[in-house]
């Protein structure tokens, strides 16, 4: 597999994107860059007494639609670029599914598996005493990411609020529900991979009843993907994480795969089911595949093997801009990551707007307004490639997403 930059990938997508509208070339320059980039090295206390020592990275992309949002990634491989790019991805999904806010995005270069609950607690409130003077509910609002979720959030807000001496739920979103977090935020990046898996086979005639799935990722967007698909009448034929994939044509019962990784750690070893490796379950003969792990998974080698009909892109640019192009040219409809995945940015804005209201909101209700924001989304990318004639769903996502942004940044005087 091949480790195509992600900050290029960004970059090759707008451009792809700039072809077809009326961007300068020096104003597409300015939005294919961030505005600011923290770098930190967080030193903490470990059990043991000893001191270890995290790089960490805040970067805040664009700000002309609003304050910065995106999560927060623990993972070992994080890189400056890699942040970067994941932060430009959330400044044009937060463009496309149009919420008032701009793209953040942080990571922490760690292996959480290697440390302590107690550990993990310390490197998170490090990381929050360093963000201090950035983030806030007017500025920039982390959120969960890879090796994060409800817990890490509610020691974010924590540490926020102790240092400013004051109470300001919405400084970051994803967090449990008795720390002021939204219903359906847990699952509402699985959820919009389904409806715009939906959407995309509705576009070809077809519905997910029936359709055959392979997961790659079984983590917070990839089993909820997986479930809500076994709840709506397809088939899961294969699943993956790190260690490996496991396969069963009759199709795998998803709440006891969940059950197995939590109980062992991985899918691996799922009784009853063949062990595959990641490149194999990619290139499964199924209708719907589903990339919900890292960045790079689908490259130009692998692209040409791919046989399903539709991919809906839970990760973050798990397909590469060469893979991308063989794909279209492959008549497979990628429905692409800004899309596909904005559920858990869409509902980490109702989560924001509940605590700025101080008031909560059902989980009906937000599980119908997130279904109308990527219904809507879905209808103005198949009307833009329509009106520009476009084959690769993502180049028109990025029209629209680049038009937005490109349009705020002017009308609010970013450059003269
Ligand atoms: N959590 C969220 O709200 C959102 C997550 N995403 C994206 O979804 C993707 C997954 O994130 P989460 O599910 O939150 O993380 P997670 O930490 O809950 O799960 C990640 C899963 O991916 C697996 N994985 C990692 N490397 C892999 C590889 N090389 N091959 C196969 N599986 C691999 C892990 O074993 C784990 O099962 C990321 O790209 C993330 O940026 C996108 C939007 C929102
Ligand atoms: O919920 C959020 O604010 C951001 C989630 C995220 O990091 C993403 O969409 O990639």
């Amino acid at each position: 597999m091949s480790q195509t930059n992600p900050f290029e990938t960004l970059r090759s997508q707008l451009q792809s994107a700039a072809d077809h509208i009326d961007v300068e070339p020096d104003v597409l320059d300015r939005l294919g860059h961030p505005e600011r980039v923290l770098e930190a090295n967080l030193t903490v206390e470990r059990d043991d007494g000893t001191l270890a020592r995290f790089p960490a990275y805040r970067v805040q992309f664009n700000g002309d639609r609003g304050p910065y949002k995106g999560g927060i990634r623990y993972h070992p491989d994080v890189t400056r670029d890699e942040v970067i790019a994941l932060s430009g991805w959330m400044t044009y999904k937060c463009a496309l599914v149009d919420i008032p806010f701009g793209g953040g995005k942080g990571g922490i270069v760690i292996d959480p598996k290697e440390y302590s609950d107690d550990e993990l607690e310390r490197v998170t409130r490090a990381f929050a005493t360093e963000l201090r003077p950035l983030i806030g509910e007017d500025r920039d609002v982390p959120a969960p990411d890879v090796n994060t979720g409800p817990r890490e959030m509610n020691w974010l807000k924590d540490t926020y609020e102790t240092l400013e001496g004051t109470t300001a739920p919405g400084v970051v979103t994803g967090k449990s529900i008795e720390s002021g977090g939204s219903a359906g935020r847990v699952e509402a990046t699985g959820r919009s991979t389904v409806l715009a898996a939906r959407e995309a086979f509705a576009h070809r005639g077809r519905t997910l009843d029936g359709a055959t799935v392979a997961v790659q990722g079984y983590g917070n967007a990839g089993w909820i993907a997986a479930r809500l698909l076994d709840e709506r009448g397809a088939t899961v034929v294969a699943v993956s994480d790190s260690e490996g994939a496991v396969v069963d044509r009759e199709g795998l019962d998803t709440v006891t795969v969940k059950g197995h990784k939590d109980e062992t750690g991985s899918v691996v070893g799922l009784p009853g089911a063949t062990a595959r490796t990641n490149e194999e379950l990619l290139t499964m003969d199924v209708d719907l595949l589903i990339p919900a792990g890292l960045e790079n998974a689908i490259d130009a080698d692998l692209a040409t093997d791919v046989r399903a009909d539709v991919v809906a892109e839970a990760a973050n640019g798990p397909t590469t801009p060469a893979a991308d192009e063989i794909l279209v040219d492959n008549d497979v409809f990628v429905v692409p990551d800004i899309l596909a995945n904005a559920g858990g940015v869409v509902v980490s804005y109702f989560e924001w707007v509940q605590n700025r209201q101080r008031h909560s909101w059902s989980e009906t209700r937000v599980n119908d307004e997130l279904e109308g924001r990527i219904v809507d989304a879905f209808d103005r990318l198949t009307a833009t490639m329509a009106e520009y004639d476009l084959s690769n769903p993502r180049t028109a996502a990025y029209v629209t997403a680049l038009t937005r942004v490109a349009d705020a940044a002017e009308q609010g005087g970013t450059w003269p």
